[in-house]
């Protein structure tokens, strides 16, 4: 959705970026002075907000997306927006990837039109006075820890950002009158070590193992969003994201950390199962991601509680997002040999049991029929997109004339 043509990548590129660097330094100066006040929200911040969420087109909706400054929340943002929607963004800016790419996707977002506040969303009063703000006909949360090897280490992360934010934003929802739909990122890997022995993985599958504090952390969010749709009333949409990827992506990612190592002529590690399997992904390109989810706050249908009562009963829906079409590790490796011609140099790990499923693929047939979705990018096409983005992006030269 974020299109920057192939010749704008080598013309505009400095200009670009620079024009890009100098409205963060605003975007983050003026935030600095603002959240320093942010409690006294002066009129400026909620000019800013009111601005930012305001309707542009017939029957638009009205979106507080949490975790705005991340990957995907950056590309649902900026198509949202650029369709007349209202958008709000809020983010923690946390530091689990270089700060350096969300404060570029703020200022991306900035010069869309699209306002982020500086923020946890497990802040109470922080999201009374986005509430009071503006009227959200929608949420999209898609603000997480995420990650599936860093909760080895960290697992206190997941339980603040993924379980106890999810409640304090679900809490907020469920008093406003009226209250907003709700479509959020739950995951693929919820599906564990494939316990059904079926493929694809489809939602009503048992989902009951999952093999890491991340994807226990997304099950147990599937749960809670349930007793909030049944007891209050909320509309819930549950998205199961397979391996997204794509410009403006995630560093500690597999596809992306790997580009940077080849790049830098350094190592790469790929893991691999017990038995010498390789591991395979349902690997994702983010366009096809963003009409996902635009669909499901489309689909969404209402929320029809307002504090502890509710009126009827408003939908509770899950669906995977993927591509239906997993490709294994070594594959993903050597489409970026090729895309860039050099060789990686590969060490291969017979994976430590660190929480990382082996096989990965989604039956995206409920997705295609209740949304109409239908995944266009393959991962050949997708990350010669990603390649030339990371290109742009680093300012990497690009040598036409390398050996594979
Ligand atoms: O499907 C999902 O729900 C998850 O997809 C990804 O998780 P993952 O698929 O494990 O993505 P990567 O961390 O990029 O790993 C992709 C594959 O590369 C392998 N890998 C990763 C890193 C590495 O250095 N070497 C390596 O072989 C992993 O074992 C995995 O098989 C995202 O990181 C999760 O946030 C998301 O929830």
């Amino acid at each position: 959705m974020i299109r920057t043509s192939h010749r704008s990548f080598s013309s505009n590129r400095t200009i670009f970026l620079s024009a890009l660097v100098l409205v963060t330094l605003t975007a983050s100066i003026l935030s600095f002075i603002e959240s320093g006040e942010r409690f006294l929200h002066t009129t400026s911040w909620e000019t800013k907000i009111r601005a930012s969420a305001q309707i542009r087109r017939p029957n638009g909706i009205s979106v507080l997306v949490t975790g705005a400054a991340g990957f995907i929340g950056t590309h649902v943002s900026i198509a949202l927006k650029t369709r007349g929607d209202g958008v709000v963004g809020v983010d923690n800016f946390d530091n689990y990837y270089a700060l350096s790419l969300k404060e570029t996707r703020r200022a991306l977002l900035d010069f869309h039109g699209v306002f982020i506040v500086d923020g946890d969303i497990n802040d109470r009063r922080l999201l009374a006075i986005l509430f009071d703000t503006v009227a959200f006909t929608h949420v999209m949360h898609l603000a997480a820890q995420v990650g599936v090897q860093y909760a080895v280490d960290n697992p206190y992360a997941y339980v603040h950002s993924n379980i106890a934010s999810l409640v304090t934003l679900l809490e907020r929802c469920k008093a406003a009158d009226p209250q907003p739909a709700v479509v959020w990122a739950s995951s693929g890997s919820v599906y564990g070590v494939n316990i059904n022995n079926k493929v694809p993985f489809s939602e009503s599958d048992r989902v009951d193992r999952p093999v890491s504090i991340y994807a226990s952390t997304k099950r147990t969010g599937e749960e809670i969003t349930l007793t909030y749709n049944r007891f209050y009333g909320l509309s819930i949409t549950g998205l199961r994201f397979f391996t997204v990827y794509g410009p403006w992506g995630r560093p500690d990612m597999a596809y992306f950390s790997f580009i940077r190592n080849i790049l830098e002529g350094k190592p790469i590690t790929v893991y691999r199962a017990k038995n010498h399997t390789d591991m395979a992904r349902d690997f994702i390109y983010i366009d096809d991601v963003v009409k996902g989810c635009v669909a499901s706050l489309d689909t969404s249908g209402r929320s029809v509680g307002s504090g502890r009562s509710k009126n009827g009963s408003a939908p509770y829906r899950i669906f995977n997002l993927g591509n239906a079409s997993p490709v294994t590790v070594p594959m993903l490796v050597s489409i970026l040999e090729e895309n860039l011609r050099m060789k990686a140099t590969t060490n291969v790990v017979d994976m430590n049991g660190n929480g990382d499923d082996l096989f990965a693929q989604a039956n995206i047939s409920l997705a295609e029929k209740e949304l109409g979705y239908k995944p266009t990018t393959d991962l050949e096409t997708g990350l010669k997109e990603f390649v030339k983005w990371y290109l742009w992006y680093y300012g990497k030269p690009f040598d036409q004339n390398r050996n594979v």
